[in-house]
């Protein structure tokens, strides 16, 4: 089966009878997530195809289809059975084939974007896309906006967060009596709150009120440019509670975006936070002019006191081998576009970090998360000299080229150490 079409266990129930005689099926929505209640039921259509056979007589296909796709199996208790013949309010199981083009239409269904910003909302409100931050690029049609968060919350089935670390809690704090009942609450910010410390998911959870395992987060190579120019992605959705996993990639699945699930939050978490500090060093780096050879060791070296600082306060290893923790960190240091890879760049060539911002333009989390990963490692007796050296800069105490020469020197020791 190709790479990009998923199997779908679906919650089948039966409901009476076709006019023929057979089975008439619901399908619990969103996968059939125990949670959604005796409502979350919809209708499954049927319908017969007549496929051409070449050399041969036309052949009848009873097609059974539910909003995921069509069913290759409607009870996978009994997969050989030809036909569902049994009472009503039955329930069983069957594989839905999740395919491309229902992915794209499902993925497109309706957004509705809050912004503060009345320039940036007119213009997604008048089709003309988001010129400000996204020249060039055109938003589907189903991309509304408005600058009442109430009203872009209003019957929202999942409600995505995407702001700087910084303004997360304040924003949402603001709105938690608006967020719909058990619509999981997706971050997608890489940034850990200065003075708690806290994660986006566990800032998410505290200022929504909301279970944690509610909240999910999706990290990973996630360049925004690249994406809304519908470049090949792939991301990660992390979250405690599988089926919120689940539920969050499916609804953002396309056939060029493509989130694996995971249950190592605080793992993946971890990695889009500390990428954009070593993001920052690499940027140095090449704003001091130096070569592959030295961006390389600080994307390796920054990948292993990643992996460290992870374990240390309790994520799996692999996890930042992966999407959330090398692809990110790929992705940033390697792109022109990452802002902390160019705020990185300006350090590096001697602005202090005010002047750096003004260059860049936009959010760059490592600055401000830089002094909150270093007390972490320090409270997890954990050692991060890339970030040691990268704090010192972006506070004004030394030149990026003195923290370079500061990092080369230090003991020499065991790599694995
Ligand atoms: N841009 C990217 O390629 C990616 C960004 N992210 C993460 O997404 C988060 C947001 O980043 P971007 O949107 O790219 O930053 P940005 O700097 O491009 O945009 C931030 C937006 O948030 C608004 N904003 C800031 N404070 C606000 C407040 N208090 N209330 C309301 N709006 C406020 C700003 O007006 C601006 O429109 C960050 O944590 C970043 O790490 C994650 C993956 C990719
Ligand atoms: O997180 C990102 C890519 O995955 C975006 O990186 P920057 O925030 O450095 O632009």
């Amino acid at each position: 089966m190709a790479d990009y079409q998923d199997l779908l266990v679906e919650r089948l129930r039966v409901d009476g009878r076709d006019e023929d005689g057979g089975s008439r099926l619901l399908a619990h929505g969103a996968g059939g997530r125990a949670e959604d209640g005796p409502d979350g039921w919809e209708p499954v259509e049927r319908r017969t195809e007549i496929v051409d056979v070449a050399g041969a007589e036309p052949v009848r296909v009873d097609v059974v289809e539910t909003a995921r796709g069509p069913l290759l199996v409607l009870d996978r208790r009994r997969p050989d059975a030809p036909a569902l013949d049994l009472a009503d309010g039955t329930e069983v199981e069957g594989l839905a084939l999740r395919a491309p083009s229902r992915v794209l239409a499902d993925a497109g269904a309706e957004v509705a974007m809050w912004g503060r910003r009345l320039e940036v909302v007119a213009a997604v409100a008048g089709g003309r896309g988001n010129p400000a931050y996204l020249p060039g690029v055109a938003l589907p049609d189903a991309v509304t906006a408005t600058t009442d968060p109430r009203r872009a919350l209003e019957g929202a089935d999942v409600v995505v967060l995407a702001l700087p670390s910084q303004s997360l809690r304040g924003v949402l704090g603001g709105v938690a009596d608006a967020v719909p009942a058990g619509a999981p609450l997706v971050s997608l910010a890489k940034g850990l709150e200065s003075g708690s410390r806290l994660r986006m998911s566990e800032v998410v959870a505290e200022a929504s009120g909301a279970a944690r395992e509610r909240v999910a987060v999706v990290s990973g190579p996630n360049l925004a440019r690249e994406i809304a120019e519908r470049q090949p992605t792939a991301t990660v959705v992390a979250a405690h509670a599988p089926d919120v996993a689940a539920e969050v990639a499916a609804a953002c699945a396309t056939p060029v975006f493509r989130p694996y699930t995971h249950h190592d939050v605080l793992g993946v978490e971890l990695g889009g936070v500390v990428k954009n500090v070593v993001g920052l060093a690499v940027g140095m780096a090449e704003g001091l002019g130096y070569g592959d050879n030295a961006k390389a060791s600080i994307i390796t070296r920054g990948l292993a006191q990643t992996s460290r600082l992870a374990v240390a306060l309790g994520a799996e290893a692999a996890t930042l081998a992966g999407l959330a923790g090398m692809g990110d960190l790929v992705a940033t240091c390697a792109s022109p576009l990452s802002r902390n890879h160019q705020t990185g760049v300006q350090l590096g060539r001697g602005l202090d970090v005010g002047a750096a911002a003004r260059v860049v333009r936009q959010t760059a989390e490592g600055v401000r998360s830089a002094p909150s990963v270093l007390a972490l490692a320090r409270s997890a007796g954990v050692e991060m000299p890339i970030v040691e050296q990268v704090v010192d800069v972006v506070e004004g105490r030394v030149h990026a080229r003195e923290a370079a020469r500061l990092l080369l020197a230090r003991d020499l020791k065991h790599e694995a150490g």
